[in-house]
């Protein structure tokens, strides 16, 4: 990939984990700038991975050939004011943020820009994340290929053909990490009422999250139906814990989580 100079703008946890997996790739880090208010958080990213730092968004910008746009959908409008005083014509601007639509970015930054919406996670960090990239029609195919490995260099890339397929990836892959937390939250608690040791209980859960994924991504010829199968011998102690999540409608349950999430991005799509 040509190590085109990006400015991250807003340097909290999701610019961190794409810096760190960039940086983990081999991108130069001496071609990656950081910009953020508060300083800790990028002292902190200057120490780990050697990037530049600052706390000027119109500078940074200009210096920039890519410009992520990193910070919390509310402050969008704000932060996007004074960039488009810019001239972003020679420019890729990648906006990371959820619920905020290629036509809102368009109209905050003022001028006809090559735009490409993107849905990372937080897995990122260590180059095991997933993201999802839409791209409107005038996007050249070197700027939507840089795009590409950009985000390759952390995780798999997925394409979507249309920008609703961005609230698709954030329910599946962007807020999915926090389900999966979640799921491990309540066993953490569950071992605990059956006694069992905090550290002990981390490590057994641990365990079987990582060897379950590994599992799912060794066997694709298995589907997950099957994977599930193996472990639940007839009679046995697995099948009665799952016959329970089925009484207590745990699929019912996941699908009006992952829809909330679709609902809610569209809801911030009007918004911001
Ligand atoms: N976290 C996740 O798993 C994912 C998040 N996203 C998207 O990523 C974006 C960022 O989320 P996340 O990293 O979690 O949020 P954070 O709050 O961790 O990071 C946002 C950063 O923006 C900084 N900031 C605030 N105001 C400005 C400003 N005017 N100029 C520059 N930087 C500013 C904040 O600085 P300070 O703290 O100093 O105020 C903060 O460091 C969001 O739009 C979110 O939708 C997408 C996929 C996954
Ligand atoms: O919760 C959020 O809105 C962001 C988008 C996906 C993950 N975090």
């Amino acid at each position: 990939m040509d190590n085109r100079h990006i400015a991250f703008i807003g340097a909290g946890n999701m610019s961190r984990s794409i810096i760190s997996g960039l940086v983990k790739s081999g991108y130069d880090a001496s071609a990656i700038s950081a910009i953020n208010p508060s300083q800790p958080k990028l002292d902190a990213l200057q120490a780990e991975f050697g990037i530049n730092i600052g706390n000027d968004n119109i500078e940074a910008c200009r210096q920039a050939d890519v410009i992520v746009l990193a910070v919390k959908p509310q402050l969008m409008a704000e932060v996007c004011g004074p960039i488009a005083s810019l001239d972003l014509s020679n420019k890729l601007i990648i906006s990371i943020a959820a619920g905020v639509s290629c036509n809102s970015l368009t109209e905050y930054l003022q001028q006809p820009i090559a735009l490409v919406r993107t849905m990372p996670n937080t897995p990122s960090m260590l180059g095991l994340g997933l993201t999802g990239l839409y791209a409107p029609d005038n996007v050249t195919s070197s700027d939507r290929a840089f795009a590409g490995k950009l985000m390759a260099a952390v995780g798999e890339i997925v394409w979507s053909q249309q920008e609703s397929g961005i609230n698709q990836v954030i329910a599946c892959a962007g807020s999915s990490p926090a389900y999966f937390f979640l799921f491990m939250e309540a066993m953490e608690q569950a071992a605990a009422g059956l006694g069992v040791a905090p550290d002990d209980a981390r490590l057994m859960i641990q365990q079987a999250a990582v060897g379950a994924a590994q599992m799912v991504k060794q066997n694709p010829q298995l589907s997950l139906a099957e994977l599930r199968a193996q472990v639940t011998s007839k009679g046995g102690t697995t099948a009665e814990a799952i016959n329970t999540f089925e009484q207590h409608n745990l699929r019912s349950t996941v699908d009006a989580a992952m829809n909330a999430a679709v609902n809610r991005a569209e809801q911030m799509a009007n918004q911001f």
